[in-house]
């Protein structure tokens, strides 16, 4: 079911955490609200829940205008960072709560929740209690659990936040796969820019408030409205006054560095740069560079076959050069 709020607006004392927010969120789509801390994505996803009251603006689900509606009145799954199971119930039981208090049939209970037990991939857990689960386990259960009334709309508010990078990693994969089989309109709040650019059909980034920018996650990042969504999805340098994301700028030791074919007619201008410091991060390495003529510090980022053929040694003078730079599309 789509989601439309039309000219939020909510203010604490004389701060305002949304500031006339519109958004279309598509049927079947997985939306994430992206943007820093304190720009306003809990307050517009508690919106959509109901949770908190808009001060004006409208809230639309499936058509209808919910915002007076009560939260439970708005057939919405919602899944919080720290997530309150009930310690005394088992994995299966804690899902099959919202069934069990609409009274529904014990066999349509039991079959919808081996159902989710599967797509969760708990069933072997079912009898466990939530402590002896671990925190990614306990998250898949609150999926399951809010997913088990068959709601209209997820909202997910940083579900995976406190949980460690791998298994973060681990569980948007699945999340991205839950919703090709659930295919339910979900909203996923998260500060975090690669989970945004891995899970997400669509982005909307939010910055004071205020909505930046909405689309798919390769037009944001290669048509970004304005700086600062170019970087918040990805890191940018300046090069030559020019926006260059670190992975777009060559380096080598002479001032003819070969352009890629395709770039031939780029020329973004050769800047000498002295080496900082190389670290490598796995497949990539970042090269933390110096300008000479201006003293401005970017980096370039290459990948560590690169890395090792052009051996750099910190102090080392070389030549960098943008082969692309980030158009921003409203400028
Ligand atoms: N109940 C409240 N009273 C006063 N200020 C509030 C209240 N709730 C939120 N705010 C403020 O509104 C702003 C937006 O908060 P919100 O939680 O929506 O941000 P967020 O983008 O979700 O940030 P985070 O990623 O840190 O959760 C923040 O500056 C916050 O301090």
């Amino acid at each position: 079911m789509s989601i439309s709020v039309i000219g939020a607006n909510k203010r604490y004392g004389d701060f305002a955490a949304l500031d006339d927010v519109s958004i279309d969120i598509p049927e079947g789509s997985l939306t994430s609200l992206l943007g820093p801390s304190g720009s306003g994505k809990s307050t517009l996803l508690r919106a959509i829940a109901g949770l908190d009251s808009l001060d004006s603006g409208t809230v639309i689900i499936s058509g209808n205008d919910v915002s007076g509606a009560a939260p439970q009145k708005r057939d919405i799954g919602f899944v919080f960072q720290h997530y309150a199971a009930f310690k005394h119930l088992t994995v299966r039981d804690n899902i099959a709560f919202g069934l069990k208090i609409r009274k529904r049939p014990k066999a349509q209970i039991d079959a919808k929740v081996d159902e989710l037990l599967d797509i969760v991939g708990l069933t072997v857990f079912q009898r466990r209690f939530p402590s002896q689960l671990s925190g990614g386990q306990r998250q898949r259960m609150a999926l399951a659990r809010a997913l088990a009334v068959d709601p209209q709309v997820l909202l997910l508010d940083e579900p995976f936040g406190a949980l460690d990078a791998k298994v973060r990693e681990d569980l948007r994969k699945w999340l991205r796969r839950l919703h090709e089989d659930v295919n339910v309109t979900t909203v996923l709040v998260t500060h975090d820019q690669q989970e945004a650019l891995d899970v997400s059909d669509r982005i909307a980034v939010l910055n004071k408030g205020r909505i930046e920018q909405v689309g798919a996650p390769d037009d944001l990042y290669d048509r970004p409205a304005n700086e600062f969504v170019a970087s918040f999805l990805g890191s940018t340098v300046r090069l030559n006054g020019e926006l260059v994301r670190p992975h777009d700028i060559r380096i080598g030791r002479n001032p003819e560095m070969a352009l890629p074919a395709a770039d031939a007619s780029l020329d973004t201008g050769v800047i000498k740069a002295t080496v900082q410091r190389v670290v490598h991060l796995g497949f990539e390495t970042r090269v933390e560079l110096i300008a000479a003529t201006t003293g401005d510090e970017f980096q370039a980022q290459i990948t560590r076959g690169d890395a090792n053929a052009l051996n750099l040694q910190a102090g080392e003078a070389i030549y960098a050069r943008a082969t692309k730079v980030a158009a921003l599309t409203d400028s």
